[in-house]
């Protein structure tokens, strides 16, 4: 199955007090995949947290990914996404195994891609594009710097930061097949909106 679609990223503070409502709102709306990324420290909160989302997502037949912690992945039989210092791709595949779904933090850099996908990434995700709220400091990328990876490379691209329905497109037209949004989706101030948003974007990407 060729991973194309809105990928949704929780964050636990913009959250706080509607995790599930919005959660749920979203998977309504369509996704591809499920991100939970929460930098608490808190192993039991995350536990808790991630096992209730698998539980959701399997209801919407959506696949969920655990930012960061592949150990926490393998205890669930879910996806990670691993950042460049979050810890190396191969043992994380042996770990998960071949059907796993995992990413991989590439900046802006196509050399890291063509890394990541000789280590086993089901993904490869680039940003930031645009100006983020929830990881201001990300180093930037660029829509020309995405049309090239896209002419070099043969796995899904993923692309982050600061993506809205409004910044969206130029993306999609070069070549990015997963659209990961934290604010642009969850800031909304209803769980209509954030399904409405949902849906939104996954008519940008013509799904
Ligand atoms: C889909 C996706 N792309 C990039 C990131 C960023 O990962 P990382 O660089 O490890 O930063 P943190 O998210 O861990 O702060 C991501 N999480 N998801
Ligand atoms: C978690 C993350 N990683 C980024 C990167 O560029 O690697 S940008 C980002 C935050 C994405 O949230 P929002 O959609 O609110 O900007
Ligand atoms: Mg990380």
């Amino acid at each position: 199955m060729k991973l194309r679609g809105l990928y949704a990223i929780t964050d636990s503070e913009l959250l706080a007090g509607k995790f599930l409502a919005y959660v749920e709102a979203a998977l309504d709306g369509g996704l591809a995949l499920l991100q939970y990324r929460d930098k608490s420290g808190d192993d039991a909160r995350r536990l808790r947290e991630a096992e209730k989302l698998r539980e959701l997502c399997s209801r919407y037949k959506t696949q969920l990914i655990i930012n960061d912690d592949a150990e926490l992945a393998a205890r669930l039989g879910v996806g990670v996404h691993l950042g460049q210092t979050d810890g190396p791709l191969t043992p994380a595949r042996a770990l998960l195994g071949s059907k796993a779904i995992i990413g991989a933090t590439c900046h802006s850099q196509i050399e890291l891609a063509e890394q990541a996908a000789k280590e086993g990434a089901s993904y490869v995700a680039f940003g930031r594009f645009f100006n983020s709220n929830t990881k201001p400091g990300a180093p930037a990328a660029t829509v020309e710097m995405l049309a090239q990876a896209r002419a070099r490379l043969h796995l899904p691209i993923c692309v982050i930061g600061g993506i809205t329905l409004e910044n969206a497109e130029p993306l999609v037209a070069h070549g990015a097949d997963l659209l990961a949004v934290v604010h642009g989706l969850f800031g909304a101030d209803s769980t209509q909106e954030v399904t409405r948003r949902a849906r939104a974007f996954n008519d940008l990407l013509k799904i």
